[in-house]
């Protein structure tokens, strides 16, 4: 039997089910914050992951990888596709109705991803256990039954309005509470909670 690490739910963990308000399948979860580097439009060389709710507790992500996010000569750097991922599986918190944070992120890369190339990732949630959530993902190339190229396994933590409010740069917290619409979501920052 392997060793318990801090992706191994608690047990008294419990699966989760989609939150009576979440978005039903297939809904387009758009960006939640425009210059996030994972999903904004506004990011510079940003990774413009689309997102959609899934069946359950889960997401659908794609991401089309471009010359901006080259590690090696044509081919997708590892750091990027970790963002990709972390990005995905910090949507399943629409599906919860909660916002949360990465806490521990792990990766595990099975085949190079060139450029020009589009992950359709798959991030599901497994458990949750108080504000821990624990999230699986699986990132496939070209096509959502293509060969498998990245797999990741996370804990998110959830968070309130303050975790963002205390902790990012002034003036970004400040433009952000001064037009509500930089956040599409109205989750990441909820100015009316
Ligand atoms: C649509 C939205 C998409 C968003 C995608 C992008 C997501 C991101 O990239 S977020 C940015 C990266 N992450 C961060 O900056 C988080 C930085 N870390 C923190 O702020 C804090 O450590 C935080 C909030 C995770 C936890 O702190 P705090 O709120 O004080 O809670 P704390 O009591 O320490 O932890 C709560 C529980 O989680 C556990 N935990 C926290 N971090 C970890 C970790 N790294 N590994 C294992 N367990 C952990 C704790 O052990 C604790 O467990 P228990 O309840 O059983 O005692």
């Amino acid at each position: 039997m392997s060793r318990p690490t801090s992706l191994t739910p608690p047990p008294e963990a419990v699966v989760p089910q989609p939150h009576p308000d979440a978005p039903s399948p297939g809904t387009e979860l758009g960006e939640h914050y425009s210059d996030c580097f994972g999903c904004g439009e506004a990011a510079p060389g940003g990774l413009r992951l689309r997102t959609r709710a899934g069946e359950g507790v889960s997401v659908d992500a794609e991401f089309t990888v471009t010359a901006q996010h080259q590690g090696a000569p044509g081919l997708a750097h590892g750091g990027l596709l970790t963002c990709a991922f972390d990005e995905a599986l910090g949507a399943i918190g629409y599906m919860l109705h909660t916002t949360a944070v990465t806490g521990h992120l792990e990766t595990d890369f099975r085949r190079p991803v060139p450029v020009g190339s589009t992950l359709y990732i798959h991030a599901w949630c497994e458990a949750v256990a108080g504000r821990k959530i624990y999230s699986r993902a699986v990132g496939r190339l070209d096509a959502a039954d293509g060969p498998i190229a990245v797999e990741a396994a996370a804990l998110f933590v959830s968070v309130g309005l303050e975790h963002f409010v205390d902790n990012g740069r002034a003036e970004e917290v400040r433009r952000v509470l001064d037009n509500p619409d930089l956040i599409k979501s109205g989750r990441a920052f909820e100015v009316n909670p």
